[in-house]
């Protein structure tokens, strides 16, 4: 609006300038009057720049407060799923994946949107006025013509949708992903892929812009009949005001006015405000359709990140009865599978690969529900227990664990959350609750072996564990699975009744891992243990042993005995054993 009034003022300005000079300087009445409207427009230029510094300000604020709100709710949705079916389900990790990415875009492109249409709207009214102030017919011909021309161009913009064209360039993105993972770089160079890779880039995006050009192609006959219709309007606009100006029907102010309301009038068609509302509104629907989805696989309340119950004491055993499970669209894992695990004691699982080892542990933690049969702790459904608290019982680190590029205190301490949030960070931070949790740190990470490893790094539990941030060190796959073991005991330091690794030790060498594993059950003694491994030196040590295959357990009981009986496990035993120079 400012800027039509500013408009305004100097056309007022160049109506009364020649009258004053004629009038014979500002001591005439109408030189008074040019002085006046001369501090009003500089009053108006400062106020606009003012206007703009403040808009600015109150935009960007808004900005941060949009995206806040709707990263959070994305990650409410993602984390009240207490089990995986968002991450498993294709169709609804695509939902997550693109909920996470455009709600993370650049943010707040809808806010963005509307302050400018709205901006758009007032100015292109204001600029209207002003024309309609001289000649009201032209004001209303030229609003009719530039909001068609407006949603002509918001068609055009609709067709290039990023849903049309971002099927073809999601593989373009994955192939800018793998570029860029630090983890696949190895990798990329030694296959010899960076070539392919930047070629394999350039064609698809190529052809994901040709598919852009060719929807910018088929609605070319509207724009060119709405631009002759802007040219015809303008012009017969303009033919109408030379003329009454050389007939002197209209001063020299009201063809100045005339042009400036004019070409203030061009904001009603802008879209910029339409399309970052177009680039910006899908994020809501799909924030909107992520929440449907999770919850309706969240069953029940999700766990809270923030409560910390009691964790379930284990004092029989862990049941699997008649468990069926399978996965979505895919044959069963498991029929009818009966396994008793007796509280305190140790178990090995060994199988082939595929053979159900992981599943077995992802039901155990509640992250799969069997389709029939029941798990229960000490007769007690798993399904039945405070999921908050079956969690805290249990500590797990499967083969994929995460390396978090964090420092190490919280690699470790994430086994006891409740000890590293009681520590706060920065000024929140208490002295007594940061020694207690260096204290539960150190003691994890000596029962895992890690404690060398720690006092070699540069800030000891301060050092961060990735190269891409200052100060940070990169470790080696053993030495991370270290970290990973620590974090397990952090998790048996704060109360963990259920030890599960799945494999995360096969990056030690043989004789660090059989060192490892003997001092391993020794400390978690009295703990219920699950082990899986591939590596019959380290499940021979568990009181009992199952031989998983295709979902059935096929061998059941101590190490020599499954060795006397000479079955499956004593023939892989027996093979290890040769490769390794074990003695049998
Ligand atoms: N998320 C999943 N979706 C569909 N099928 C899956 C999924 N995870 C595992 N499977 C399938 O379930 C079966 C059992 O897999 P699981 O990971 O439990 O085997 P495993 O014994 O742990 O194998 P490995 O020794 O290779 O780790 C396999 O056939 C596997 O392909």
């Amino acid at each position: 609006m400012l800027p039509a009034i500013f408009g305004g003022l100097v056309g007022l300005i160049a109506g009364i300038l020649p009258e004053t000079i004629r009038d014979g300087g500002l001591d005439t009445e109408s030189g008074k009057r040019l002085v006046a409207l001369l501090v009003a427009a500089v009053i108006l230029l400062l106020a606009q720049e003012l206007a703009g510094s403040a808009y600015e300000v109150a935009k960007w604020a808004f900005y941060r407060r949009y995206e806040h709100y709707l990263l959070g709710r994305v990650i409410d949705a993602t984390l009240s799923t207490r089990r995986l079916e968002l991450f498993e389900d294709p169709q609804l990790s695509r939902l997550a994946d693109r909920a996470v990415r455009l709600a993370g875009l650049d943010p707040g492109d809808l806010v963005d949107g509307w302050c400018t249409r709205w901006s758009h709207l007032f100015q292109g009214a204001a600029a209207a006025a002003l024309v309609a102030t001289v000649w009201p017919v032209a004001a209303g011909v030229l609003v009719v013509v530039w909001f068609v021309a407006g949603a002509v161009m918001l068609t055009a913009l609709r067709r290039l949708d990023i849903d049309s064209w971002s099927s073809g360039l999601r593989e373009a993105e994955y192939l800018a992903r793998i570029a860029e993972k630090p983890a696949w770089a190895k990798e990329v160079r030694v296959f010899g892929l960076t070539g392919w890779l930047a070629e394999r880039f350039g064609l698809r995006w190529t052809r994901a812009l040709d598919q852009l050009a060719r929807a910018r192609g088929a609605g070319r006959w509207r724009t060119v009949t709405v631009l002759l219709a802007l040219l015809c309007s303008h012009g017969v606009i303009a033919a109408v005001m030379v003329a009454d100006g050389l007939a002197g029907s209209l001063s020299a102010t009201q063809i100045t006015v005339l042009l400036l309301g004019m070409s203030g009038m061009t904001v009603l068609a802008d879209q910029t405000g339409a399309e970052l509302i177009e680039y910006g509104s899908p994020r809501v629907p799909l924030v909107l359709d992520l929440e449907k989805e999770a919850a309706q696989v969240a069953t029940g309340a999700g766990p809270k990140p923030l409560r910390s119950p009691r964790p379930v004491r284990i004092s029989r055993e862990i049941r699997f009865s008649d468990v069926d499970f399978a996965y979505p669209n895919a044959r069963p894992v498991f029929r009818r599978l009966n396994l008793a695990i007796e509280a305190g004691t140790s178990l090995g699982v060994v199988g082939l690969n595929g053979a159900g080892k992981t599943t077995l542990t992802k039901l155990l933690c509640g992250l799969e529900v069997p389709a029939a049969g029941t798990i229960t702790v000490d007769g007690v459904p798993v399904q039945e227990l405070d999921i908050g608290a079956w969690r805290r019982t249990i500590a797990a680190i499967f083969q994929d664990f995460v390396h978090y590029e964090l420092p190490v205190r919280d690699n470790i301490g994430f086994g006891a959350v409740e000890a590293l949030r009681a520590a706060g960070e920065g000024a929140e931070a208490s002295r007594t609750a940061r020694d207690r949790l260096d204290a539960v740190v150190r003691t994890a990470a000596e029962r895992a072996g890690a404690h060398n490893l720690i006092a070699g790094l540069p800030d000891g539990l301060d050092t961060t564990l990735s190269r891409r941030f200052p100060g940070g060190v990169d470790l080696s796959g053993g030495q991370w699975q270290r970290i990973a073991l620590a974090r397990a005991m952090a998790a048996v330091e704060n109360g963990a009744g259920l030890l599960i690794l799945d494999e995360p030790t096969a990056q030690l060498d043989v004789r660090a891992e059989a060192d490892l594993y003997d001092r391993f059950l020794d400390l978690t003694r009295d703990l219920t243990t699950i082990i899986i491994s591939h590596r019959f030196s380290t499940v021979r040590h568990a009181d009992r042993i199952v031989v998983l295959d295709q979902g059935r357990i096929v061998e059941d009981g101590g190490h020599d005995e499954l060795v006397a009986a000479g079955g499956e496990y004593a023939r892989l035993f027996s093979l290890q054993a040769a490769s390794y120079g074990i003695a049998t």
